[in-house]
Protein backbone atom coordinates (compact mmCIF):
# COMPACT_ATOMS: atom_id res chain seq x y z
CA UNK A 1 0.00 0.00 0.00
CA UNK A 2 1.29 3.63 -0.95
CA UNK A 3 0.71 6.31 1.85
CA UNK A 4 -2.52 8.89 0.90
CA UNK A 5 -0.26 11.41 -0.40
CA UNK A 6 0.81 9.57 -3.61
CA UNK A 7 -3.01 8.44 -4.77
CA UNK A 8 -4.51 10.53 -6.77
CA UNK A 9 -7.33 12.12 -6.11
CA UNK A 10 -10.00 10.39 -8.43
CA UNK A 11 -13.14 11.39 -5.72
CA UNK A 12 -14.93 14.36 -4.88
CA UNK A 13 -17.22 14.29 -1.27
CA UNK A 14 -19.58 16.69 -1.06
CA UNK A 15 -19.92 16.86 2.77
CA UNK A 16 -17.68 16.23 5.48
CA UNK A 17 -19.79 15.19 8.03
CA UNK A 18 -19.53 12.18 10.68
CA UNK A 19 -21.91 9.84 8.87
CA UNK A 20 -18.92 10.01 5.60
CA UNK A 21 -16.10 10.20 7.31
CA UNK A 22 -17.11 6.72 9.41
CA UNK A 23 -19.02 4.99 6.10
CA UNK A 24 -17.71 5.84 2.81
CA UNK A 25 -14.24 7.08 3.57
CA UNK A 26 -13.86 3.95 5.76
CA UNK A 27 -14.84 1.91 3.43
CA UNK A 28 -12.39 3.50 0.48
CA UNK A 29 -9.70 3.82 3.39
CA UNK A 30 -9.96 -0.49 2.96
CA UNK A 31 -10.09 -0.94 -0.35
CA UNK A 32 -6.55 1.34 -0.83
CA UNK A 33 -5.42 -0.77 2.09
CA UNK A 34 -6.25 -4.09 0.73
CA UNK A 35 -4.42 -2.57 -2.68
CA UNK A 36 -8.12 -3.26 -4.72
CA UNK A 37 -7.68 0.85 -5.25
CA UNK A 38 -5.67 3.56 -5.41
CA UNK A 39 -7.50 6.57 -4.87
CA UNK A 40 -7.60 9.38 -2.36
CA UNK A 41 -10.80 12.12 -1.75
CA UNK A 42 -11.06 15.67 -1.26
CA UNK A 43 -13.82 16.86 0.67
CA UNK A 44 -16.16 19.60 -0.07
CA UNK A 45 -18.26 21.30 2.33
CA UNK A 46 -21.39 22.40 0.62
CA UNK A 47 -22.41 25.01 2.80
CA UNK A 48 -20.43 27.70 4.79
CA UNK A 49 -21.65 27.05 7.84
CA UNK A 50 -18.81 25.06 9.50
CA UNK A 51 -15.01 26.58 8.19
CA UNK A 52 -13.32 24.74 11.53
CA UNK A 53 -14.23 21.53 10.45
CA UNK A 54 -12.04 22.45 7.48
CA UNK A 55 -9.43 23.45 8.85
CA UNK A 56 -9.47 20.76 11.73
CA UNK A 57 -9.35 17.80 8.64
CA UNK A 58 -6.51 20.14 6.78
CA UNK A 59 -4.49 20.27 10.32
CA UNK A 60 -4.84 16.57 10.34
CA UNK A 61 -3.99 16.15 7.04
CA UNK A 62 -7.15 14.57 6.45
CA UNK A 63 -5.85 11.27 8.89
CA UNK A 64 -8.58 10.46 11.76
CA UNK A 65 -9.63 7.47 13.36
CA UNK A 66 -12.49 5.17 13.34
CA UNK A 67 -14.04 3.48 15.80
CA UNK A 68 -15.75 1.03 15.30
CA UNK A 69 -17.56 -1.06 18.56
CA UNK A 70 -20.34 -3.90 18.92
CA UNK A 71 -21.38 -7.12 20.41
CA UNK A 72 -20.33 -10.37 17.57
CA UNK A 73 -21.13 -13.50 18.76
CA UNK A 74 -21.70 -12.42 21.99
CA UNK A 75 -17.89 -11.22 22.35
CA UNK A 76 -17.22 -7.13 22.59
CA UNK A 77 -15.50 -5.83 19.86
CA UNK A 78 -13.77 -2.60 19.64
CA UNK A 79 -11.92 -1.90 16.04
CA UNK A 80 -9.82 1.22 16.09
CA UNK A 81 -8.66 1.98 12.60
CA UNK A 82 -6.81 4.98 10.97
CA UNK A 83 -8.27 6.50 7.90
CA UNK A 84 -6.27 7.99 5.34
CA UNK A 85 -7.87 7.92 2.39
CA UNK A 86 -8.98 11.64 2.39
CA UNK A 87 -6.41 14.02 1.30
CA UNK A 88 -7.52 17.66 2.24
CA UNK A 89 -10.72 19.59 2.30
CA UNK A 90 -11.75 22.66 0.96
CA UNK A 91 -14.84 24.87 1.35
CA UNK A 92 -17.11 26.05 -2.14
CA UNK A 93 -17.89 29.56 -1.17
CA UNK A 94 -13.97 29.84 -0.13
CA UNK A 95 -12.24 27.64 -2.32
CA UNK A 96 -14.48 27.47 -5.79
CA UNK A 97 -11.77 27.95 -8.12
CA UNK A 98 -10.01 25.11 -6.63
CA UNK A 99 -13.40 23.15 -6.88
CA UNK A 100 -13.54 24.05 -10.74
CA UNK A 101 -9.51 23.04 -11.36
CA UNK A 102 -10.52 19.86 -9.90
CA UNK A 103 -13.81 19.34 -12.13
CA UNK A 104 -11.44 19.62 -14.91
CA UNK A 105 -8.98 17.45 -13.77
CA UNK A 106 -8.36 13.94 -15.50
CA UNK A 107 -7.79 11.61 -12.39
CA UNK A 108 -11.45 12.64 -11.13
CA UNK A 109 -13.68 9.57 -11.27
CA UNK A 110 -16.65 9.64 -8.49
CA UNK A 111 -18.75 12.21 -6.82
CA UNK A 112 -20.07 11.16 -3.31
CA UNK A 113 -22.93 12.82 -0.87
CA UNK A 114 -24.83 13.37 1.94
CA UNK A 115 -26.26 16.66 2.20
CA UNK A 116 -28.98 15.46 4.74
CA UNK A 117 -32.66 15.47 3.71
CA UNK A 118 -32.52 19.22 2.59
CA UNK A 119 -29.83 19.24 0.16
CA UNK A 120 -30.98 17.99 -3.18
CA UNK A 121 -33.75 20.48 -3.46
CA UNK A 122 -34.19 23.53 -6.38
CA UNK A 123 -33.44 26.60 -4.93
CA UNK A 124 -35.30 29.24 -7.08
CA UNK A 125 -32.29 32.27 -8.30
CA UNK A 126 -29.29 30.32 -8.74
CA UNK A 127 -27.55 31.19 -11.57
CA UNK A 128 -24.36 29.68 -13.93
CA UNK A 129 -22.19 32.67 -12.58
CA UNK A 130 -22.10 32.34 -9.06
CA UNK A 131 -19.45 31.53 -7.23
CA UNK A 132 -20.87 29.01 -6.46
CA UNK A 133 -24.82 28.96 -6.27
CA UNK A 134 -26.85 28.02 -3.54
CA UNK A 135 -27.99 24.32 -4.06
CA UNK A 136 -26.11 21.75 -4.22
CA UNK A 137 -27.55 20.15 -7.29
CA UNK A 138 -26.71 23.53 -8.67
CA UNK A 139 -23.17 23.27 -7.67
CA UNK A 140 -22.91 20.17 -9.58
CA UNK A 141 -24.29 21.62 -12.90
CA UNK A 142 -21.98 24.13 -12.93
CA UNK A 143 -19.00 21.51 -12.09
CA UNK A 144 -20.45 19.33 -14.92
CA UNK A 145 -20.68 21.95 -17.20
CA UNK A 146 -17.14 23.08 -16.31
CA UNK A 147 -16.31 19.42 -16.92
CA UNK A 148 -18.02 19.21 -19.88
CA UNK A 149 -16.12 22.58 -21.70
CA UNK A 150 -12.78 21.17 -20.14
CA UNK A 151 -13.02 17.89 -21.76
CA UNK A 152 -14.65 18.95 -25.12
CA UNK A 153 -18.06 16.79 -24.44
CA UNK A 154 -15.83 13.37 -24.23
CA UNK A 155 -18.09 10.69 -23.52
CA UNK A 156 -15.39 8.80 -21.09
CA UNK A 157 -14.92 11.93 -18.56
CA UNK A 158 -18.23 11.67 -17.06
CA UNK A 159 -18.78 11.01 -13.43
CA UNK A 160 -20.15 8.23 -11.10
CA UNK A 161 -22.08 9.60 -8.37
CA UNK A 162 -22.84 7.76 -5.35
CA UNK A 163 -25.35 9.94 -3.45
CA UNK A 164 -26.30 8.81 0.10
CA UNK A 165 -28.76 11.34 1.14
CA UNK A 166 -31.59 9.54 2.61
CA UNK A 167 -34.68 10.21 0.61
CA UNK A 168 -36.45 8.25 -2.36
CA UNK A 169 -34.37 7.56 -5.61
CA UNK A 170 -31.48 10.66 -4.58
CA UNK A 171 -29.56 9.50 -7.66
CA UNK A 172 -32.49 10.20 -9.85
CA UNK A 173 -33.48 13.33 -7.83
CA UNK A 174 -30.04 14.71 -8.30
CA UNK A 175 -30.32 14.00 -11.90
CA UNK A 176 -33.41 15.87 -12.45
CA UNK A 177 -32.87 18.92 -10.59
CA UNK A 178 -28.91 19.52 -12.63
CA UNK A 179 -30.93 18.66 -16.20
CA UNK A 180 -33.32 21.41 -14.49
CA UNK A 181 -30.93 23.71 -13.61
CA UNK A 182 -29.16 22.85 -17.55
CA UNK A 183 -32.36 23.41 -19.04
CA UNK A 184 -33.29 26.85 -17.21
CA UNK A 185 -29.54 28.28 -17.86
CA UNK A 186 -30.18 27.24 -21.57
CA UNK A 187 -26.84 25.22 -21.96
CA UNK A 188 -26.26 23.62 -24.83
CA UNK A 189 -28.66 21.18 -25.68
CA UNK A 190 -25.12 18.41 -26.46
CA UNK A 191 -24.35 19.29 -22.55
CA UNK A 192 -27.41 17.84 -21.52
CA UNK A 193 -27.07 14.80 -23.24
CA UNK A 194 -23.51 14.52 -22.11
CA UNK A 195 -25.11 14.90 -18.55
CA UNK A 196 -27.47 11.72 -19.82
CA UNK A 197 -25.35 9.66 -21.61
CA UNK A 198 -21.76 10.29 -19.91
CA UNK A 199 -22.53 10.42 -16.41
CA UNK A 200 -23.96 7.26 -14.12
CA UNK A 201 -26.56 8.38 -11.70
CA UNK A 202 -26.90 5.54 -8.85
CA UNK A 203 -30.04 5.87 -6.69
CA UNK A 204 -28.38 4.46 -3.10
CA UNK A 205 -29.42 3.48 0.36
CA UNK A 206 -27.04 3.50 3.81
CA UNK A 207 -27.50 1.66 6.72
CA UNK A 208 -25.12 2.11 9.70
CA UNK A 209 -25.23 4.05 13.08
CA UNK A 210 -22.44 6.54 13.86
CA UNK A 211 -22.27 8.87 16.96
CA UNK A 212 -19.55 10.66 15.80
CA UNK A 213 -16.92 12.96 18.36
CA UNK A 214 -16.80 10.71 21.47
CA UNK A 215 -16.96 13.52 24.09
CA UNK A 216 -17.10 11.56 27.12
CA UNK A 217 -14.55 9.18 26.48
CA UNK A 218 -12.08 11.25 24.63
CA UNK A 219 -9.63 10.19 27.83
CA UNK A 220 -9.75 6.63 27.00
CA UNK A 221 -9.01 6.80 23.25
CA UNK A 222 -6.40 9.47 24.12
CA UNK A 223 -4.48 7.01 25.91
CA UNK A 224 -5.29 4.50 23.57
CA UNK A 225 -3.85 6.48 20.43
CA UNK A 226 -1.12 8.18 22.31
CA UNK A 227 -2.16 11.82 20.89
CA UNK A 228 -5.64 14.12 20.87
CA UNK A 229 -7.23 13.00 17.79
CA UNK A 230 -9.51 16.32 17.17
CA UNK A 231 -11.73 14.15 14.67
CA UNK A 232 -12.27 10.75 16.06
CA UNK A 233 -15.64 9.14 14.76
CA UNK A 234 -17.68 6.55 16.57
CA UNK A 235 -19.94 4.18 15.11
CA UNK A 236 -21.09 0.22 15.16
CA UNK A 237 -19.58 -2.64 13.33
CA UNK A 238 -22.72 -3.39 11.06
CA UNK A 239 -22.37 -1.22 7.95
CA UNK A 240 -24.74 -1.99 4.37
CA UNK A 241 -24.61 0.08 1.42
CA UNK A 242 -26.55 -0.67 -1.36
CA UNK A 243 -26.48 0.54 -4.62
CA UNK A 244 -28.86 0.33 -8.07
CA UNK A 245 -26.92 0.53 -10.94
CA UNK A 246 -24.70 -1.43 -13.56
CA UNK A 247 -22.68 -3.88 -11.87
CA UNK A 248 -20.07 -2.76 -14.33
CA UNK A 249 -20.11 0.40 -12.84
CA UNK A 250 -18.70 -1.24 -9.83
CA UNK A 251 -15.31 -1.99 -11.04
CA UNK A 252 -15.13 2.18 -10.74
CA UNK A 253 -14.57 2.09 -6.92
CA UNK A 254 -14.53 -1.73 -5.94
CA UNK A 255 -15.43 -1.37 -2.64
CA UNK A 256 -17.20 -4.36 -2.59
CA UNK A 257 -13.45 -5.90 -2.81
CA UNK A 258 -13.27 -4.51 1.04
CA UNK A 259 -14.41 -5.82 4.18
CA UNK A 260 -17.66 -3.24 3.83
CA UNK A 261 -21.23 -4.45 3.19
CA UNK A 262 -21.78 -3.48 -0.11
CA UNK A 263 -24.44 -4.70 -2.55
CA UNK A 264 -24.87 -3.90 -6.00
CA UNK A 265 -28.30 -4.40 -7.31
CA UNK A 266 -31.00 -3.42 -10.07
CA UNK A 267 -33.40 -2.27 -7.49
CA UNK A 268 -32.59 -0.50 -4.49
CA UNK A 269 -36.70 -0.57 -2.99
CA UNK A 270 -37.01 -3.30 -1.52
CA UNK A 271 -33.90 -3.27 0.70
CA UNK A 272 -34.93 0.54 1.05
CA UNK A 273 -38.59 -0.31 2.51
CA UNK A 274 -36.89 -2.90 4.94
CA UNK A 275 -34.61 -0.21 6.82
CA UNK A 276 -36.95 1.67 6.93
CA UNK A 277 -40.02 -0.10 8.11
CA UNK A 278 -38.11 -2.09 10.81
CA UNK A 279 -35.09 -0.17 11.68
CA UNK A 280 -36.38 3.50 11.28
CA UNK A 281 -40.15 2.61 12.43
CA UNK A 282 -38.37 0.58 15.10
CA UNK A 283 -37.18 3.97 16.55
CA UNK A 284 -39.89 6.11 15.78
CA UNK A 285 -42.48 3.75 17.35
CA UNK A 286 -40.49 3.39 20.38
CA UNK A 287 -38.35 6.85 21.14
CA UNK A 288 -40.76 8.72 21.84
CA UNK A 289 -43.06 6.36 24.16
CA UNK A 290 -39.18 5.80 25.66
CA UNK A 291 -38.56 9.19 26.26
CA UNK A 292 -42.09 9.97 27.90
CA UNK A 293 -41.57 6.58 30.61
CA UNK A 294 -38.23 8.83 31.50
CA UNK A 295 -35.45 7.44 29.17
CA UNK A 296 -32.96 9.12 27.54
CA UNK A 297 -30.78 6.91 25.18
CA UNK A 298 -32.00 3.77 23.39
CA UNK A 299 -29.30 1.76 25.14
CA UNK A 300 -31.34 2.18 28.24
CA UNK A 301 -35.11 1.79 27.17
CA UNK A 302 -33.31 -1.66 26.23
CA UNK A 303 -32.32 -2.80 29.12
CA UNK A 304 -36.33 -2.39 30.44
CA UNK A 305 -38.11 -6.00 29.59
CA UNK A 306 -41.36 -4.25 28.99
CA UNK A 307 -39.99 -2.18 26.28
CA UNK A 308 -37.95 -5.04 24.75
CA UNK A 309 -41.32 -7.17 24.08
CA UNK A 310 -42.91 -4.17 22.75
CA UNK A 311 -40.22 -3.64 20.36
CA UNK A 312 -40.60 -6.83 19.68
CA UNK A 313 -44.01 -7.01 19.02
CA UNK A 314 -43.75 -4.30 16.90
CA UNK A 315 -41.53 -5.51 14.09
CA UNK A 316 -42.08 -8.94 14.47
CA UNK A 317 -45.99 -9.06 14.83
CA UNK A 318 -47.23 -5.98 13.13
CA UNK A 319 -44.44 -4.64 10.38
CA UNK A 320 -42.49 -7.53 9.39
CA UNK A 321 -46.33 -9.43 8.22
CA UNK A 322 -46.92 -6.17 6.06
CA UNK A 323 -43.86 -6.90 4.33
CA UNK A 324 -42.74 -8.73 0.74
CA UNK A 325 -39.93 -10.09 1.19
CA UNK A 326 -38.61 -13.38 1.84
CA UNK A 327 -40.00 -13.67 5.65
CA UNK A 328 -36.80 -15.40 7.13
CA UNK A 329 -34.48 -12.69 5.95
CA UNK A 330 -36.99 -9.95 7.14
CA UNK A 331 -36.56 -11.27 10.62
CA UNK A 332 -33.19 -11.84 10.67
CA UNK A 333 -32.57 -8.06 9.59
CA UNK A 334 -35.38 -7.37 12.51
CA UNK A 335 -33.39 -9.55 14.87
CA UNK A 336 -29.84 -7.64 13.93
CA UNK A 337 -31.69 -3.94 14.70
CA UNK A 338 -33.16 -5.15 18.27
CA UNK A 339 -28.88 -6.11 18.94
CA UNK A 340 -27.93 -3.08 17.26
CA UNK A 341 -30.31 -1.03 19.20
CA UNK A 342 -28.62 -2.94 22.40
CA UNK A 343 -25.16 -2.14 21.44
CA UNK A 344 -23.58 -0.85 24.89
CA UNK A 345 -21.36 1.59 23.10
CA UNK A 346 -23.80 3.62 20.95
CA UNK A 347 -25.45 6.04 22.81
CA UNK A 348 -28.00 7.40 20.40
CA UNK A 349 -30.01 10.16 21.93
CA UNK A 350 -33.79 10.04 21.59
CA UNK A 351 -34.48 13.76 21.55
CA UNK A 352 -32.17 13.65 18.62
CA UNK A 353 -34.21 10.67 16.87
CA UNK A 354 -37.22 12.59 18.12
CA UNK A 355 -36.81 15.67 15.35
CA UNK A 356 -39.01 16.06 12.73
CA UNK A 357 -41.10 13.13 14.03
CA UNK A 358 -43.97 13.77 12.26
CA UNK A 359 -43.13 13.27 8.44
CA UNK A 360 -40.85 10.52 10.42
CA UNK A 361 -43.86 8.78 11.20
CA UNK A 362 -45.75 9.54 8.19
CA UNK A 363 -42.34 7.59 5.81
CA UNK A 364 -42.04 5.24 8.30
CA UNK A 365 -44.87 4.21 10.18
CA UNK A 366 -47.83 4.93 8.79
CA UNK A 367 -47.19 2.71 5.91
CA UNK A 368 -47.06 -0.22 7.94
CA UNK A 369 -50.57 0.81 10.12
CA UNK A 370 -52.05 1.20 6.67
CA UNK A 371 -50.76 -2.30 5.18
CA UNK A 372 -51.71 -3.90 8.55
CA UNK A 373 -55.27 -2.75 8.34
CA UNK A 374 -55.41 -3.25 4.43
CA UNK A 375 -53.87 -7.22 5.18
CA UNK A 376 -55.25 -8.16 8.40
CA UNK A 377 -58.70 -5.96 8.59
CA UNK A 378 -58.12 -5.03 12.21
CA UNK A 379 -55.54 -2.54 13.83
CA UNK A 380 -52.10 -3.05 14.89
CA UNK A 381 -51.91 -2.39 18.61
CA UNK A 382 -48.84 -1.47 18.90
CA UNK A 383 -48.35 0.94 15.95
CA UNK A 384 -51.54 2.66 17.67
CA UNK A 385 -50.15 3.08 20.67
CA UNK A 386 -47.16 4.74 19.27
CA UNK A 387 -49.40 7.08 17.52
CA UNK A 388 -50.82 7.86 20.60
CA UNK A 389 -47.46 8.42 22.09
CA UNK A 390 -46.21 10.71 19.62
CA UNK A 391 -49.42 12.70 20.01
CA UNK A 392 -48.24 12.97 23.35
CA UNK A 393 -45.06 13.29 23.53
CA UNK A 394 -46.01 16.43 20.40
CA UNK A 395 -47.99 18.31 23.82
CA UNK A 396 -46.37 21.49 24.20
CA UNK A 397 -46.09 25.23 24.30
CA UNK A 398 -43.89 28.03 22.45
CA UNK A 399 -41.77 29.32 25.02
CA UNK A 400 -39.70 32.15 23.27
CA UNK A 401 -38.71 30.74 20.03
CA UNK A 402 -38.93 27.06 21.46
CA UNK A 403 -41.58 24.38 21.87
CA UNK A 404 -41.44 23.20 25.14
CA UNK A 405 -43.14 19.67 26.05
CA UNK A 406 -43.43 17.99 29.83
CA UNK A 407 -43.20 14.66 30.70
CA UNK A 408 -44.24 13.12 33.83
CA UNK A 409 -41.37 13.29 36.35
CA UNK A 410 -41.44 17.13 35.79
CA UNK A 411 -38.39 17.31 32.93
CA UNK A 412 -38.97 19.66 29.95
CA UNK A 413 -37.71 19.36 26.52
CA UNK A 414 -37.98 20.84 23.26
CA UNK A 415 -40.11 19.45 20.41
CA UNK A 416 -38.37 20.10 17.60
CA UNK A 417 -39.95 19.81 14.26
CA UNK A 418 -41.33 22.53 11.36
CA UNK A 419 -43.02 25.78 12.55
CA UNK A 420 -46.17 24.90 11.49
CA UNK A 421 -46.77 21.36 13.11
CA UNK A 422 -45.52 22.69 16.33
CA UNK A 423 -48.19 25.52 16.12
CA UNK A 424 -50.78 23.46 15.44
CA UNK A 425 -49.68 20.94 18.08
CA UNK A 426 -49.80 23.53 20.60
CA UNK A 427 -53.13 24.98 19.07
CA UNK A 428 -54.90 21.76 18.95
CA UNK A 429 -53.57 20.62 22.87
CA UNK A 430 -55.86 23.27 24.16
CA UNK A 431 -59.28 21.44 23.34
CA UNK A 432 -61.04 20.26 25.79
CA UNK A 433 -61.27 16.40 25.31
CA UNK A 434 -58.62 13.93 23.81
CA UNK A 435 -60.62 12.25 21.60
CA UNK A 436 -60.85 15.77 20.20
CA UNK A 437 -57.10 16.12 19.62
CA UNK A 438 -56.92 12.49 18.24
CA UNK A 439 -59.41 13.50 15.77
CA UNK A 440 -57.74 16.93 14.56
CA UNK A 441 -54.01 15.21 13.90
CA UNK A 442 -55.81 12.42 12.21
CA UNK A 443 -57.58 14.36 9.87
CA UNK A 444 -54.96 17.05 9.29
CA UNK A 445 -54.58 15.10 5.54
CA UNK A 446 -50.81 17.52 5.49
CA UNK A 447 -49.66 15.07 7.74
CA UNK A 448 -50.34 12.30 6.14
CA UNK A 449 -49.89 12.02 2.69
CA UNK A 450 -53.38 13.77 1.76
CA UNK A 451 -55.53 11.00 3.68
CA UNK A 452 -57.63 11.41 6.33
CA UNK A 453 -57.06 9.13 9.05
CA UNK A 454 -60.30 9.68 11.16
CA UNK A 455 -61.38 7.30 7.85
CA UNK A 456 -59.99 4.20 9.17
CA UNK A 457 -62.46 1.81 11.15
CA UNK A 458 -61.89 2.00 15.09
CA UNK A 459 -58.93 4.21 14.66
CA UNK A 460 -59.67 7.26 16.45
CA UNK A 461 -60.96 5.26 19.34
CA UNK A 462 -57.96 3.06 20.16
CA UNK A 463 -55.72 6.28 19.82
CA UNK A 464 -58.28 7.83 22.15
CA UNK A 465 -58.13 5.26 24.70
CA UNK A 466 -54.53 5.14 24.68
CA UNK A 467 -53.66 9.07 24.86
CA UNK A 468 -56.01 8.52 27.67
CA UNK A 469 -54.10 5.80 29.20
CA UNK A 470 -50.99 7.56 29.02
CA UNK A 471 -52.56 10.52 30.62
CA UNK A 472 -53.03 8.64 33.16
CA UNK A 473 -51.10 5.76 33.57
CA UNK A 474 -47.26 5.01 33.65
CA UNK A 475 -46.46 4.47 30.07
CA UNK A 476 -44.76 1.00 30.68
CA UNK A 477 -48.32 0.07 32.57
CA UNK A 478 -50.01 0.90 29.17
CA UNK A 479 -47.59 -0.78 27.18
CA UNK A 480 -48.03 -3.99 29.53
CA UNK A 481 -52.06 -3.92 28.13
CA UNK A 482 -50.90 -4.28 24.45
CA UNK A 483 -48.34 -6.83 25.17
CA UNK A 484 -50.02 -10.05 23.87
N1 LIG B 1 -25.31 9.49 11.83
C1 LIG B 1 -25.94 8.40 11.41
O1 LIG B 1 -26.01 7.38 12.09
C2 LIG B 1 -26.57 8.38 10.07
C3 LIG B 1 -26.84 7.15 9.45
C4 LIG B 1 -27.42 7.14 8.18
C5 LIG B 1 -27.73 8.36 7.61
N2 LIG B 1 -27.47 9.54 8.25
C6 LIG B 1 -27.86 10.81 7.63
O2 LIG B 1 -26.70 11.56 7.32
C7 LIG B 1 -26.99 12.96 7.43
C8 LIG B 1 -25.79 13.65 8.07
O3 LIG B 1 -25.50 13.02 9.26
P1 LIG B 1 -24.10 13.26 9.98
O4 LIG B 1 -24.11 12.38 11.17
O5 LIG B 1 -22.97 13.17 9.03
O6 LIG B 1 -24.26 14.80 10.44
P2 LIG B 1 -23.19 15.95 10.51
O7 LIG B 1 -23.88 17.04 11.24
O8 LIG B 1 -21.88 15.45 11.03
O9 LIG B 1 -22.94 16.41 8.99
C9 LIG B 1 -23.91 17.06 8.25
C10 LIG B 1 -23.38 17.28 6.82
O10 LIG B 1 -24.43 17.75 5.98
C11 LIG B 1 -24.01 18.98 5.32
N3 LIG B 1 -25.26 19.78 5.20
C12 LIG B 1 -26.12 20.12 6.19
N4 LIG B 1 -27.17 20.81 5.69
C13 LIG B 1 -26.97 20.90 4.34
C14 LIG B 1 -27.68 21.52 3.26
N5 LIG B 1 -28.83 22.16 3.46
N6 LIG B 1 -27.17 21.42 2.01
C15 LIG B 1 -25.99 20.79 1.78
N7 LIG B 1 -25.29 20.18 2.77
C16 LIG B 1 -25.76 20.25 4.04
C17 LIG B 1 -22.94 19.56 6.21
O11 LIG B 1 -22.05 20.35 5.47
C18 LIG B 1 -22.25 18.29 6.72
O12 LIG B 1 -21.34 17.82 5.75
C19 LIG B 1 -28.30 13.08 8.21
O13 LIG B 1 -29.27 13.59 7.32
C20 LIG B 1 -28.66 11.66 8.61
O14 LIG B 1 -30.04 11.39 8.46
C21 LIG B 1 -26.87 9.58 9.45
O1 LIG C 1 -30.90 10.43 11.20
P1 LIG C 1 -32.41 10.67 11.26
O2 LIG C 1 -32.76 11.82 12.15
O3 LIG C 1 -33.06 10.73 9.92
O4 LIG C 1 -33.06 9.37 11.97
C1 LIG C 1 -32.65 8.90 13.23
C2 LIG C 1 -32.27 7.42 13.13
O5 LIG C 1 -33.45 6.66 12.87
C3 LIG C 1 -31.23 7.17 12.02
O6 LIG C 1 -30.11 8.03 12.16
C4 LIG C 1 -30.71 5.73 12.01
O7 LIG C 1 -29.92 5.49 13.15
C5 LIG C 1 -29.91 5.49 10.74
O8 LIG C 1 -30.79 5.67 9.65
C6 LIG C 1 -29.25 4.11 10.73
O9 LIG C 1 -28.70 3.84 9.46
Amino acid sequence: MKSCGVYKEKILQFGEGNFLRGFTDWMINDINEKDEYEGSIVLCQPIGNFPQICEMINAQKGKYHLAMRGIENGEVIEKVVQITSISRCINAYEHFEELMKIARSEDLEVVISNTTEAGIVYHEGDQLLDKPPHSFPAKITVLLYERYKAFDGALDKGLLFLPVELIDNNGTELKKVVIRYATEWHLEESFIQWIECANKFTNTLVDRIVTGFPKDEIEYFEEKLGYRDQLIVTSEIFNLWVIEGKKEWAEILPIHKGQGNVIWTDDVTPYKKQKVSILNGGHTGTVLAAYLAGYDIVLDFMKDNTFKKYLNQLLFKEVIPTLTLPQEELKQFAYDVCNRFANPYIKHSLLDISLNSCAKFNTRCLPTLLEYVRKMNTLPPTIVFALAAFIKFYQCEQVDDKFIGRRKDGMTYEVRDEQEVLKFFEEVWKAQHVKEVVEKVLSNKEFWGGEDLTNITGLVDMTTQYLKDLEEKDVTDVILTILN
